[in-house]
């Protein structure tokens, strides 16, 4: 099978938006993950090879040469700092991460910031030289300004909807985010041909949805 590419794909909410790009584009991908719990999906007539991993771990996949390709949001890749190549802006899963707060919030000395991107948080706050202790949480992020955890959160804004009922604003955007393409570095020289004409595909497919 080494002749095969081995495609990282995210589970979870950016699964659905990124097959149907593949799709879009002419590319076999499998059917939506709701209707599976296979981890690993072969389709031979493409001699494809679909892993379905964890969004995070994608880029882990692909720095390891696990995956020869795959698709990650831009905030997982600020915040592992893999090894990999950035092949394309594939324009799904837009959203943005922002620093958060509650509406009467005052600038304290050394204040908490609690986040998912420990890494992302510590150095977009060093950069502009504050001094805040970053505390890492897994989920519901918007929990820690409500009950005193700490006095400001990073996280990512969508549609504002999570902000709203909980009553938090946003109070500096700091990053877009989309997804990715990336490619292993040796996997992109040996398989190069391959990996350039589905990047080009995924690339006119996108071109069609920004000018549509
Ligand atoms: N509210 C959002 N709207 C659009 N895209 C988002 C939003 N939140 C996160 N994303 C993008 O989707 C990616 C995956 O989201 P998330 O980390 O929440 O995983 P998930 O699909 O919920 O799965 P899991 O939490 O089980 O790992 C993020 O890395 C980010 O790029
Ligand atoms: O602006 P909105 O459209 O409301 O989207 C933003 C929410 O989406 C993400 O949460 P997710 O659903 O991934 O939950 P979790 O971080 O708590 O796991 C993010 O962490 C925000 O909480």
């Amino acid at each position: 099978m080494n002749d095969w590419l081995k495609v990282a794909m995210p589970k979870g909410r950016i699964y659905k938006q990124a097959s149907t790009l593949f799709r879009e584009a002419g590319l076999l991908v499998p059917e939506d993950e709701d209707q599976s719990r296979k981890l690993i999906i072969d389709i031979p007539e493409v001699k494809m090879q679909f892993i379905m991993a964890k969004p995070v771990d994608v880029p882990t996949y692909v720095e390891y040469g696990a995956a020869d390709i795959g698709i990650v949001g831009k905030d997982v890749l600020l915040e592992e700092k893999r090894d990999v190549y950035e092949l394309l802006d594939l324009g799904i899963a837009r959203c943005r991460m922002s620093v958060i707060g509650l509406p009467d919030w005052k600038p304290l000395t050394n204040p908490r910031v609690a986040t998912k991107y420990p890494n992302v948080a510590s150095q977009y706050f060093r950069e502009r030289g504050q001094q805040v202790e970053v505390i890492k949480l897994n989920g519901s992020i918007e929990l820690a300004p409500l009950i005193g955890l700490a006095d400001r959160i990073v996280d990512m804004v969508e549609t504002g909807k999570t902000l709203q009922e909980n009553g938090l604003v946003e109070l500096e955007e700091m990053f877009g985010i989309t997804s990715r393409l990336i490619a292993n570095r040796v996997s992109y020289r040996m398989k190069n041909e391959v990996i350039q004409q589905l990047c080009d595909r995924l690339q006119v497919q996108r071109n069609v949805q920004v000018k549509g």
